[in-house]
């Protein structure tokens, strides 16, 4: 299985506060995105807003995209109704996306306190969504919500969330740190031992991490390297409360730094004119002292006068 990298831009990172994109500003990044080379584009959640619903029926006709595959967000379906009576459910299939990215409760108290039901009847509406939807040929994958942390208070509930998404079809389940609260260690720890107690590789699981607490490049480069395929980022880390896996900073170790092949050829090079064009439309400015601005290494005045004495290739991002 080759990497799945997997942008959230257009969803998770449009819950940023401030901003607010147009359909056109969606259609815009999303070339941008395409443009990076990410093999999947979450585009929004249809049918809960009015605005990603016409953004998935314009992208059928002006978004011909060359590498990525876009995909609907939307939830599992709702307690105690069958899923094809689920409305939500019925707009994520009438967006006709090839893709779809189901969000499940996997910590067993946000089963109860949030949903108001049990962890039998959780279980019940994963696999019935999941095998609705690859039923109806679409390609699947399950964000668990605050897996790491229900995952520590009830690992064997949070396993059963996982396995019973595989087992209804899910082509992969996510491990989402909604939170942002994980290190690399726990990471690393938490993969080992769920693929010994599924019985599955790692290649059936993927990542995505907030970053609350600053380690969310950091661990999604961890569940990297303990053999996760599938990673969810977002462009320049945009996101909800502290944001995202920043996208430009996780591909650029991985592909630079472990010489995992991730993107394209000749992708990489487009990182600072994406970067800075996605900036542009969400109307946020670049963080100067970022390394993928453009300006990182360049504006040190020390590391640029070492490199100059050293001669060229003595001062490395690594
Ligand atoms: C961590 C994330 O980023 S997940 C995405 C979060 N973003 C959103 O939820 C924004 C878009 N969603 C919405 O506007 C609404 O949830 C709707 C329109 C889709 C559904 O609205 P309602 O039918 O009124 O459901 P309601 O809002 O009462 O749901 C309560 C909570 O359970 C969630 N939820 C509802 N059904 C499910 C489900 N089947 N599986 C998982 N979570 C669910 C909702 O997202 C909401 O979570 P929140 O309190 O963290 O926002
Ligand atoms: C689904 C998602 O974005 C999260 O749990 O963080």
């Amino acid at each position: 299985m080759t990497f799945q990298v997997y942008d959230t831009t257009l969803r998770d990172g449009a819950q940023r506060e401030g901003i607010s994109y147009s359909v056109v500003d969606k259609l815009a990044v999303a070339k941008l995105l395409d443009e990076f080379g990410v093999g999947f584009i979450e585009g929004g959640w249809p049918g809960a807003m009015p605005k990603d619903t016409e953004f998935f029926a314009r992208a059928r006709s002006e978004l011909p995209l060359k590498h990525a595959v876009l995909v609907a967000f939307g939830a599992t379906r709702k307690a105690g109704i069958a899923v094809a009576d689920d409305p939500q459910v019925r707009a994520l299939l009438d967006a006709e996306t090839a893709a779809v990215c189901l969000v499940a409760k996997s910590d067993i108290r946000h089963v109860e306190r949030a949903l108001r039901t049990d962890g039998k009847e959780n279980l019940a509406m994963v696999h019935d969504s999941v095998a609705h939807f690859v039923a109806e040929g679409r390609r699947v994958f399950l964000d668990c919500e605050h897996f790491f942390d229900g995952y520590r208070h009830d690992p064997a509930y949070t396993a059963s969330v996982v396995s019973t998404a595989l087992e209804a079809g899910a082509e992969v389940v996510v491990m989402c740190d909604t939170n942002g609260g994980m290190l690399p260690s726990r990471v690393t720890a938490a993969i080992g031992e769920l693929v010994e107690r599924l019985g599955v590789g790692p290649e059936r699981l993927g990542i995505h991490c907030q970053n609350d607490t600053s380690c969310a490049v950091a661990n999604t480069i961890a569940a990297v390297e303990a053999g996760v395929k599938h990673f969810q980022c977002t462009a320049n880390g945009y996101g909800e409360r502290p944001g995202n896996a920043d996208l430009f900073a996780v591909v650029a170790n991985l592909q630079l730094k472990l010489g995992l092949p991730v993107l394209p050829d000749g992708c990489l090079e487009q990182t600072v004119r994406v970067s800075h064009a996605v900036a542009e439309i969400a109307n946020i400015a670049p963080t100067p002292t970022r390394l993928t601005s453009g300006r990182g290494i360049r504006s040190q005045g020390g590391a640029a006068r070492e490199r100059d004495q050293s001669g060229p290739g003595a001062v490395q991002p690594h």
